[in-house]
């Protein structure tokens, strides 16, 4: 049976560090802010949405949610976000994804101040991020990336697939284990013969949003899979469940290690999300990163 990656006990001792950065900051006068905005009413981000709430306020920072109704205009939306670039109690600006159908989610991350930008979307940190500058890294990719150091060291060498490439977490994810000296493939649905290159992989990171599709016949024995995946299925009692993208059963007889689904990636995200906006007020008051947070140079 492979080993369980514990996200959840993981970003819990992140978090710990965390509040241990901001706790100094207190000494300085310094409280930083994060303003979260959610457009609409899809119920599983307003579970994101609280659980990032609260977390925010226990590692001392201070958090602002701005729900806004599904009709709002983007104009209505780009005039928030230019209110809390301007906003000095304010360090990381998260709009979450997806925005209503009306609403152009490039021209609304591209209005976010770099600075602030704490989901590491906008087009200046993607670019200083993929050229090894000191870009603000994506929340999910940066949690997985942590959980693998933690549980393989150096991967240098190692042979890495990762399914799936949107801009939130395939691309970056794939960019950030090069950086790792990692041989990266990245797969997406016009890949051939999928199983048979995600059974090459030492390191499998699955982001595809489709319930339990890598079953435990595509896994490499001994290799080492992230399941990023998120899905709420309706079960015969009719209470959702949430289940990853990868048969936890099957895939868990063949792995050396997995992180289940809840419990693996989904926190990291939220811890990774507190840490990002922690590095953003060290910069915004020219103030040293501590080593031990990851940055890229
Ligand atoms: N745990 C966490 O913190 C987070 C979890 N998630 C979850 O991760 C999953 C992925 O999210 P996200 O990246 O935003 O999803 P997207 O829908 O943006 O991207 C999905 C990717 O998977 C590929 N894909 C879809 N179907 C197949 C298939 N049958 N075979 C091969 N490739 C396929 C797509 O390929 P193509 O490009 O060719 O269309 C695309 O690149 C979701 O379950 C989401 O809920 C997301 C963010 C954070
Ligand atoms: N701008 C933006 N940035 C994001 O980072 C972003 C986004 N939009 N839109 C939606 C996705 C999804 N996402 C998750 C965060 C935490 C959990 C999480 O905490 N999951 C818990 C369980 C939570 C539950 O029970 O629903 C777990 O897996 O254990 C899941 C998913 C961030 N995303």
């Amino acid at each position: 049976m492979a080993q369980l990656i514990d996200g959840k006990a993981f970003a819990a001792s992140l978090r710990n560090d965390i509040a241990e950065e901001v706790a100094k900051l207190h000494q300085q006068g310094i409280t930083p802010g994060l303003a979260v905005i959610l457009v609409g009413e899809d119920p599983a981000s307003q579970v994101y949405v609280r659980n990032k709430g609260k977390q925010t306020i226990e590692v001392g920072m201070s958090s602002f949610v701005h729900k806004l109704p599904e009709s709002t205009s983007q104009t209505d939306l780009l005039a928030l976000i230019n209110k809390l670039n301007n906003d000095n109690s304010v360090q990381g600006i998260l709009v979450q994804i997806p925005l209503p159908d009306h609403i152009d989610a490039d021209t609304v991350i591209n209005a976010i101040d770099p600075r602030k930008d704490v989901d590491g979307f906008h087009p200046v940190n993607v670019g200083r991020f993929s050229t090894g500058g000191n870009g603000t890294i994506p929340c999910t990719p940066l949690g997985c990336l942590m959980l693998l150091k933690d549980q393989l060291g150096d991967l240098s060498g190692a042979r890495a697939l990762v399914l799936g490439r949107s801009n939130i977490v395939g691309k970056p994810m794939s960019t950030l284990l090069l950086n790792e000296n990692c041989t990266v493939t990245t797969a997406h649905s016009r890949t051939k013969d999928l199983q048979e290159e995600c059974r090459r992989a030492d390191i499998l990171i699955v982001a595809v949003g489709r319930p339990e599709m890598v079953k435990g016949s595509w896994i490499k024995p001994g290799a080492t899979v992230i399941d990023v995946g998120i899905n709420r299925i309706e079960q015969d009692s009719g209470k959702a469940r949430l289940v990853g993208d990868v048969q936890f059963s099957s895939a868990a007889e063949v792995a050396g290690a997995i992180t289940p689904v809840p419990g693996g990636v989904g926190p990291m995200t939220i811890a990774c999300l507190l840490l990002n906006t922690l590095t953003a007020a060290l910069r915004q008051n020219d103030l040293p990163i501590p080593t031990w947070i990851p940055t890229q140079n």
